[in-house]
Order: structure tokens, then C-alpha cells, then sequence
């Protein structure tokens, strides 16, 4: 008996297997197919290799050997799709061989995230393809506009491309002229193009769903029986038709006398390849896309199932020729009634790409999953050099282990931290964080509804509209994983500097942002106003639709979650109320903007939960990962060791940004606490005194290496050096909750509660006073002037003024100023200015500067973002604070609506209320105003530190 598949090649079709897996070659079935059913070559694409990775174990072994070696997630995706495509090419080399590289090709697609970047798509296919080094193997290219290019170039440099994601005649002849140029090019060039093997992969079925879906709604929209018939007779035509206009594009092209000057060097037409031709709609046959579209110089991919039912059921025929004039009538008809098909083949285009980059991304988070488990573990990762004060951390973990203080962490007794009643209210109602991992990972669903609904709806932008704690993990998380294909792209916006809020105005449509106002309380002053001048903005383009590109997260019954009601947002996330800000990166509020930029939110709480797991209850205190940190940093600043000192390479250089927040708030309070330091680069130990704790937090297989040699030398020369070393960014979940846990131990042992921030209303307070005084008199009374000269001003109170001795030139009150830090320490510089990196660099150079010259730790923060953090143990902490505050005029203001006053105004009245609060204190203060030029201000700075005669390490100053 005959195999109609072995048939189809006399009517010059070949056809191909649109899978592949392990199995395929484990069990003999290719080489049986490629021996029985005359199976001529194989397709692949990111689908079936997520279905075929995740769907076995037969690639476990190699994912673990790979990432035991330290491989990647996309360095083992390689690895593994390059043997299966060589494994597959090998056993159909004899037929690529015996029919002068005719057919017997197996086709790798380059990434789909690539699909728009023509730069990106020729380095990967030129990698792969030298990789898998195979004449039969053939690299696929998506049919984008960005592909177009790639494609010719390609060509041109001799690579066999199949080109895939084909739906519309248009782009098919486009797909053409794209090869014939590379054949051309080559031609002119001298090179051989004879063995060049292309096929254009035109999809079939995918026509007919989405014609289909419309043709039906149209059907029942119609009430004439007669009109009902004749849209129901379109359905399951246009795919057919379709797919014959393009053969007859085909046949037009290569048969021209263009084609035909390369055929004479040798070239080989560009087949057209039938894909995506199993039958969607179980009314039609199941063979409907085979023997509709069997003709010469033609492919046809099948997956499984169809080279079963054709083998099986198949009537070979030379249909695709047949009707060819008739094609046109489809789309006639299609036309007449309203169906816009260019919309349709567009659409198919755009919902390609997108599905095969969904398939891409989840197979690369099902590889990392898989290489996660494999890795070393959380305490593997965790080294701990300590030196002469191992002893110490020794007792304050037996200290831990005889009060049972993990145990009673977890069964959330405020009594570990205070006695006081007030106390225990607050702590029992900030606990939540401890369990809410397990809480969230419920809403991983819910989440992932809401990120597609967003994404659905065709939103550029998402931005969170908080402060600390409400949008820090954000911004962590954006800085860390930077904008995901087709997701919004998440921005945070935590300033009330006019130029901030401009910067932001710039670069999103508010017509098509997502808004995300993120407070805790509800009614704090920043978020309030940015949401009121936003919903404004998009007011006047939305009307009253506005609410639609608007969500809250805030605690239950806030007057956020009101007004948001009020205002029809699309989504109120109600967060847990017995989650403190800084405790809630975990919760909706780190977790809903991380879904909705695309982030993998599954891996993250996974992470997270592997390091709850490292910190339960059951966990003795000597080996509990987040106890131990505690441990070490209560007993190092019992010791004097109190500046936490954190190097964060990239990727993950933001962590900084949140720990701060977590550490200062939570521990600088009643005169006590420790400082975090972070972003100040690395230096020679010589310019650190005995006060520092190092704190290396990297990820491995990226720049950690850089750094051994210097924290090394620290280590040397006596400073404790801590090192956790990260698989992969997506520890960044283990990361937030050990330090969740890691800074309340630590608070126990230094004796506060961590969970209140008493000073923060202080400052918050002050600047309703001033903001209250602005609006009654039009004005804000302003610092005595202390000097002023070539562009800056410099400001105190009357306390500070004397303290300066009489300065008269800026000059010399910012090195009277730097003469008054002391041993032990910490230099903060506070700017309410705008960040750009020239800005930023500058203000990182005056803090490298005054470090190296007064050898003390030194922070920066930019203002009013650091209010809501460090501002806690500026006033709340140690009397060790040097403060530097740095203001400039506003080249443009921003109103706010239904306010007297504007951002600008807002800005000062916060710069001044927190200046007052460090004044009240006593505080070692100055405010520097830059006036209108702020890198000039800088720079005037930096040369003033740089001037400061200087101090030699733990120096006493006086
Ligand atoms: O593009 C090629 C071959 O070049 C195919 O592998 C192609 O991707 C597949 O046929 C389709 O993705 C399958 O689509 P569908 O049947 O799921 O609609
Ligand atoms: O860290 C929290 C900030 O002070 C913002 O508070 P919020 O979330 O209540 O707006």
C-alpha cells in the first residue's frame, strides 16, 4: 500500500516535522519517520521547545550539569536547543547530502525577543549557526520589518534562513525581495550561491481563526437567512486563499528573469512553507491545510497529530494550483463586509511575536527554575569574615538562642523588643511581613490576570507614584530588570523637585500610562499630589475615563482607597495593614508593579520563600541566614562598628536604595542606631576608620570578581566583610527578606523597637507649618545667610553660624564645616535637587572627596526620598550626623491643582521643615543653595573639599 506521505513528494512537496523533542531521537522515531514516511527536514520553534523542556525530564540531567558549571539560564537554553538541532541534522544529513542540499534541514529560531532588533537578530543567527556549524541547518528569522533587513543580510553572508511568521502576501514578496537581494549581493560579491537554502514559512490556520471569529460574530449579527449563508460559506476560506495568492506571488517572482540570472549561478528558489497548518476548528477536516496547498517547489511543516491523520486518511491531489483565479473573490467578499483583513494579517504578525516571546520567556523561567535548584543554597552563599570579633558574634547568637528570641519572632511577640504597652501596639500590628510571602504566592494568579489585562489594554508606561517604602523595592526592581518586551515600562516617580516631575512629564503619555499610587497610609503629602496633578493631566485627555489608567495600593479604609473609588480607578490593591512600609516589599506593593513591567513575579516569591525557610523557627540561631546577619551587625555596632558598609555591583546596585530605608528607619531612633552606607564606592582601607562593617552583596558569573582584591585588602587589614553572592538577580526575593528579618534581630540587640519611626511625622509636621505659612503670607522665611559668593549660598542656623568661626566666603564654610567631623562619624549629604548622571556624579565625587579627605563614612540622598528612610535616623540616631544639605533654584516650577502653592514650593517647605528638625537637635548642619547652576554649584563644591587639608584615618578631629 502506498504512504500518502511518501506521495506528496511526487507533486514536488516536501514535508517536514513541525516538532521536536528528545524523545524524538531516543526513541528511533525520527530516523524511523525519516525512513518510512519519506519525512524531508524539521521545524522548530520557541513553543515546541517550551513544550518539549518542560514537558520532560529528558533534559533535566544536562540543565544541572550546565548550571552546576556555572552556566546561565540562556547560556543552558543554548545548550540545549544546539544539540537537539545537531542531534536532528545529523540524522537527516545523508538525504541533505544526497539531494545537493535540497531538503533535509532543521530549523532553530533566533530569539523572539529579538524580533525587533535587525542588529541583534544577525549577531544571534551568525552565533548560532556557527555554533550548530551544519550545512542542513537552517536559522529562522521572525517577518517583522526589523527581520526584513536581517534577512537579506544574512543571506548575503551565506547562512540558510527559513523565515518565519509569514501571514500576509504583502510581506511574503517583501520576504522575497529580501533574499533575492542577499542572493544578489553575494553574486557581486564573487561568492558561491548554490548551496543557499531558504524557505519563507507562510502561516495557514491562524488566517482562518481570526477571519472565522469575525465572520461569526458577523453571522449573528445578521437577520436576513440569505446574508447568514453567505458569510457562513466564507468560513475556513480565507487561510486557502491566501496561502494560493502568495504561490502565485511565488511563481511570479521566481519565475522572472531576474530569478532566473541566479538561477543560472546556481541558486535555488525560496520555497514557500506551509506552517501552522493543523486543523484549529474541529468542523473542518482534519488534513484540510495539507490537501488544499500540495504543489511544486513546496514545504509543508506538520506537527504529529496531521503526519498521523495524513498518513493515515491523506488523498493526494495538485490542488494548490487549482481555483489560483479565484483566491481574489475571498477577499473581495471579506472586504464587503467590513473585515479589514491587512488588519487581520497585521494583527497575526504582532500576536506571533508576542506568543512565541510568552513561550520564550517561560521557558527561560522554567530553565532558571531548574538551574535555581541545582545551585548552592542560601548559607553555601554566605561568607562571613569577622576576625578579632567572631567572639562577639558568637554570644550575641548564644544571647539570642537563651532568650529563644527566633522562636518568639515567629510567633510574633512584641515582647522581644519592648515592654512598653504603646510599643507592643505598634509591633503587633507590623508583623504581617513575616508570612505574607506565603499569602502572596496565592495572588501569584490574580497578579499575573492583572499584568496581562494591563498589557492588553496597550499601556507604553506604568509609573508608581509613592515614597520609601511604597515605591523603593519598585525602584529597585525597575533599576534591576529594566524594561521587559512588551510590558509597560516602569518608572517611579518619588520627588517633588519640579525638574523630577518634569523629567517623568516627558517621557510618558499620559493617555497611555498606567498610574500606580502606592501609599500605605493614604494621606501622605508627596503621593497625594502627584496623583492629584496626574489624574488631572489625564483628565483633560481621557474625560472621565480617566480612572481607567489608575490603581491604588493602600491599606484597608484609607482615604486613598476612597478617593480611588470615588474616582472609578481600575483596580484598588488593599495590602495587609500589618505590614509597615519598609517591611513591604513582599506584599502588593513591591509585587503589583514588579508583575506589571513583566517581572517574574513566581521566581521572585519563590526566592523569597527559600529564604523564610533559611530563617525558621526551627532554625538554631548559628545557622539561621537571616538571624546570623542580625547577629553580626547588632554585635559590631555594640562594638562601634556601626556603619554598614554595602557594595553592590550591577546589576543589582539599587539594593542599596531599599536596605538603607529598612536599616536607618528601623534602627535610628532614642540616640542608638546603625548607618547604612550605600553607593559609596570602594576605597583604599586606609581612608576607613574602625567603624565599618562591609557588606558585599553580588551576583554570580558577573563583575564580582573586581572587587575580591579589594575586600580582601578590607578583610586585611581587620574590617569585618560579609559576602552573599546571588545565583542570579532574581535573589533578589531571598535578599529582601533576610534583611526583613536579618534588621529586627539586630534591633533587639541593640535595644530598640524596629518597627516605629517617631521623628519621620516630625519633619512631615514641620513642612504642613511652613507650607501653612506660605499659604497665609505668600512667602517661607529662610535660613540666616551665612556666605555667599561666585554662585552659592551658604545657610545655618544661628548654633551652626557660630560654630563656623566667622567664615565669610563659601569656600571656607564648607571646609569649616568639614573641620567639625569628628572620629566615628558619618557625612550625609542631602540634595533636594533633581538626578541626571552628570549631577549624580558630581555628588557622588564630593562624597568620594570628603571620605578620602576626612576619612568618615559619608552618605548621599536626594531629597524628599530620603525623608522617608534615612531622615528617621538623621534625627532619631547617634549625634554623628554631618549634614551637607544642598537646594537649588527651580529653573521651571510645577502647579499643582487646587493648591496655592506648587511642586517647588512644596520641595522647599520640605528642605526647610527637615533642616529645622536637625536644628532643633542640634544637629552639625549646613545648607549650600546652588542658585541656578547646579553642576557649577558642584563643581564649586568639589573643589572646596578637595582644598580641606584632610585627616588621617580614625583621626579625632575637633
Ligand atoms: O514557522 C514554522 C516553520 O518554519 C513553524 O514551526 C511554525 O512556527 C508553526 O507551524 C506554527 O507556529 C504553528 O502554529 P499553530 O499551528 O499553533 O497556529
Ligand atoms: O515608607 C513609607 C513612606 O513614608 C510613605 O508612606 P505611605 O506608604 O503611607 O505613603
Amino acid at each position: 500500500m502506498s504512504n500518502p506521505l511518501i506521495e506528496l513528494h511526487s507533486f514536488g512537496q516536501s514535508v517536514w516535522l513541525d516538532q521536536i523533542e528528545r524523545a524524538l531521537f531516543k526513541t528511533g522515531k525520527l530516523a524511523k519517520l525519516i525512513k518510512e514516511d519519506g519525512l524531508r527536514g524539521m521545524t522548530s520553534n520557541p513553543t515546541i521547545f517550551e513544550k518539549a523542556i518542560t514537558g520532560s525530564s529528558d533534559y533535566q540531567e544536562q540543565i544541572d550539569r550546565a548550571a552546576r558549571d556555572g552556566k546561565t539560564g540562556n547560556e543552558i537554553y543554548e545548550e540545549v536547543v544546539i544539540d537537539d538541532i545537531a542531534h536532528a541534522a545529523d540524522l537527516f544529513r545523508p538525504l541533505y547530502d544526497s539531494t545537493n542540499g535540497e531538503d533535509g534541514f532543521v530549523s532553530l529560531e533566533v530569539s523572539p525577543l529579538l524580533a525587533k532588533n535587525t542588529d541583534g537578530t544577525i549577531r544571534e543567527a551568525k552565533t548560532l549557526f556557527s555554533r550548530l556549524n551544519r550545512p542542513n541547518v537552517m536559522i529562522k528569522v521572525p517577518a517583522t520589518e526589523e527581520g526584513l533587513p536581517a534577512i537579506e543580510e544574512l543571506i548575503a553572508s551565506g547562512l540558510n534562513i527559513n523565515v518565519t511568521l509569514i501571514f500576509s502576501v504583502h510581506r511574503y514578496e517583501e520576504v522575497a525581495e529580501a533574499y533575492i537581494r542577499g542572493l544578489e549581493r553575494r553574486a557581486q560579491a564573487g561568492q558561491p550561491i548554490d548551496r543557499i537554502g531558504s524557505v519563507a514559512s507562510f502561516f495557514v490556520s491562524r488566517i482562518d481563526s481570526a477571519v472565522d471569529k469575525q465572520l461569526e460574530a458577523l453571522e449573528k449579527e445578521a437577520t436576513d437567512p440569505a446574508k447568514k449563508q453567505e458569510i457562513h460559506a466564507l468560513r475556513g476560506k480565507a487561510a486557502i486563499a491566501n496561502a494560493k495568492l502568495a504561490y502565485a506571488s511565488f511563481k511570479r517572482i521566481f519565475e522572472s528573469p531576474r530569478f532566473e540570472a541566479l538561477k543560472r549561478k546556481g541558486a535555488r528558489v525560496q520555497r514557500p512553507l506551509w506552517a501552522s497548518t493543523s486543523t484549529k476548528d474541529p468542523s473542518y477536516p482534519d488534513v484540510l491545510y495539507v490537501t488544499e496547498l500540495i504543489g511544486p517547489h513546496t514545504v509543508n511543516t506538520l506537527p504529529p497529530a496531521t503526519v498521523d491523520a495524513w498518513r493515515d486518511h491523506g488523498v493526494a491531489g495538485a490542488h494548490l494550483e487549482k481555483d489560483m483565479d479565484k483566491a481574489p473573490d475571498v477577499f473581495a467578499k471579506l472586504k464587503a463586509l467590513g473585515i479589514d483583513f491587512n488588519k487581520v494579517t497585521d494583527k497575526l504578525t504582532t500576536d506571533g511575536v508576542r506568543s512565541f516571546s510568552a513561550s520564550f520567556v517561560d521557558l527561560m523561567r522554567a530553565i532558571e527554575q531548574r538551574r535555581e535548584m541545582s545551585l548552592p543554597g542560601i548559607k553555601e552563599r554566605h561568607v562571613s569574615a569577622l576576625g578579632k570579633y567572631e567572639g562577639d558574634v558568637q554570644a550575641a547568637l548564644q544571647e539570642l538562642g537563651s532568650k529563644n528570641v527566633i522562636q518568639r519572632f515567629w510567633n510574633k511577640e512584641a515582647a522581644v523588643w519592648s515592654a512598653d504597652a504603646g510599643d507592643q501596639k505598634i509591633i503587633n500590628n507590623a508583623l504581617g511581613w513575616l508570612t505574607v510571602t506565603d499569602l502572596m504566592q496565592g495572588k501569584v494568579k490574580e497578579l499575573k490576570a492583572f499584568a496581562a489585562e494591563v498589557q492588553a489594554a496597550g499601556f507604553k508606561h506604568a509609573v508608581v507614584l509613592g515614597m520609601g517604602g511604597s515605591s523603593l523595592c519598585p525602584e529597585v526592581l525597575r533599576q534591576t530588570f529594566g524594561k521587559q518586551l512588551d510590558y509597560p515600562e516602569l518608572l517611579v516617580l518619588d520627588s517633588t523637585v519640579p525638574a523630577a516631575v518634569l523629567a517623568i512629564d516627558k517621557q510618558i503619555d499620559p493617555a497611555k500610562t498606567l498610574f500606580i499610587v502606592a501609599s500605605k497610609s493614604g494621606s501622605t503629602t508627596e503621593p497625594q499630589m502627584f496623583y492629584r496633578y496626574y489624574f488631572e493631566k489625564t483628565k483633560q485627555v481621557l474625560g472621565d475615563k480617566a480612572g481607567q489608567n489608575f490603581v491604588a495600593i493602600t491599606d484597608p479604609n484609607t482615604q486613598l482607597e476612597s478617593e480611588a473609588k470615588r474616582d472609578g480607578f481600575r483596580k484598588v490593591f488593599t495590602n495587609m495593614a500589618d505590614i509597615g512600609g519598609r517591611y513591604s516589599a513582599l506584599s502588593y506593593f513591591g509585587m503589583v508593579p514588579f508583575t506589571v513591567m513583566g517581572g517574574d513575579v513566581d521566581s521572585l516569591l519563590r526566592r523569597a520563600k527559600a529564604a523564610m525557610d533559611a530563617c525558621a523557627a526551627g532554625v538554631e540561631p548559628a545557622n539561621n541566614a537571616g538571624a546570623k546577619i542580625g547577629a553580626i551587625l547588632g554585635a559590631l555596632a555594640r562594638k562601634g562598628r556601626d556603619k554598614v558598609t554595602f557594595v553592590t555591583p550591577p546589576p543589582i546596585s539599587s539594593l542599596g536604595l531599599w536596605i538603607e530605608q529598612l536599616i536607618a528607619e528601623s534602627t535610628g531612633k532614642h540616640g542608638k542606631g546603625i548607618v547604612p552606607i550605600s553607593g559609596e564606592s570602594l576605597g583604599d582601607p586606609k581612608v576607613y576608620g574602625d567603624d565599618r562593617v562591609f557588606v558585599y552583596i553580588g551576583v554570580s558569573g558577573t563583575n564580582g570578581a573586581n572587587y575580591e582584591a579589594q575586600l580582601q585588602a578590607l578583610e586585611q587589614a581587620g574590617h569585618p566583610v560579609l559576602h552573599h553572592v546571588l545565583n542570579s538577580p532574581i535573589d533578589l526575593g531571598e535578599e529582601f527578606f533576610l534583611w526583613e528579618f536579618a534588621t529586627p534581630i539586630a534591633g533587639e540587640l541593640i535595644g530598640i523597637n524596629p518597627f516605629d519611626q517617631p521623628n519621620v511625622q516630625e519633619s512631615k509636621d514641620n513642612t504642613k507649618r511652613i507650607l501653612k505659612e506660605y499659604t497665609d503670607t505668600g512667602k517661607i522665611t529662610q535660613l540666616p545667610e551665612v556666605a555667599e559668593g561666585d554662585g552659592l549660598t551658604v545657610l545655618t542656623d544661628e548654633n551652626n553660624r557660630k560654630a563656623l568661626n566667622g567664615v565669610s566666603t563659601p569656600d571656607s564654610a564648607i571646609t569649616a564645616h568639614l573641620g567639625r567631623v569628628q572620629k566615628g562619624d558619618y557625612f550625609a549629604i542631602t540634595q533636594y535637587i533633581e538626578e541626571t548622571p552628570e549631577i549624580e556624579s558630581l555628588v557622588q565625587q564630593i562624597r568620594t572627596a570628603v571620605r578620602d579627605k576626612a576619612c568618615v563614612a559619608t552618605t548621599t540622598g536626594y531629597g524628599p526620598r530620603f525623608l522617608h528612610s534615612t531622615g528617621q535616623l538623621h534625627k532619631g540616631g547617634p549625634d554623628s550626623g554631618v549634614f551637607l544639605q544642598l537646594i537649588s533654584n527651580d529653573a521651571q516650577d510645577v502647579p499643582l491643582p487646587g493648591e496655592k502653592f506648587t511642586f517647588g514650593v512644596l520641595k522647599d517647605a520640605q528642605a526647610l521643615g527637615d533642616f529645622e528638625s536637625l536644628s532643633s537637635r542640634g544637629r552639625r548642619a549646613i545648607r549650600v543653595n546652588l542658585g541656578n547652576n547646579i553642576v557649577g554649584g558642584l563643581k564649586k563644591i568639589l573643589a572646596a573639599v578637595q582644598q580641606f587639608e584632610g585627616a588621617t584615618a580614625g583621626a579625632a578631629r575637633k
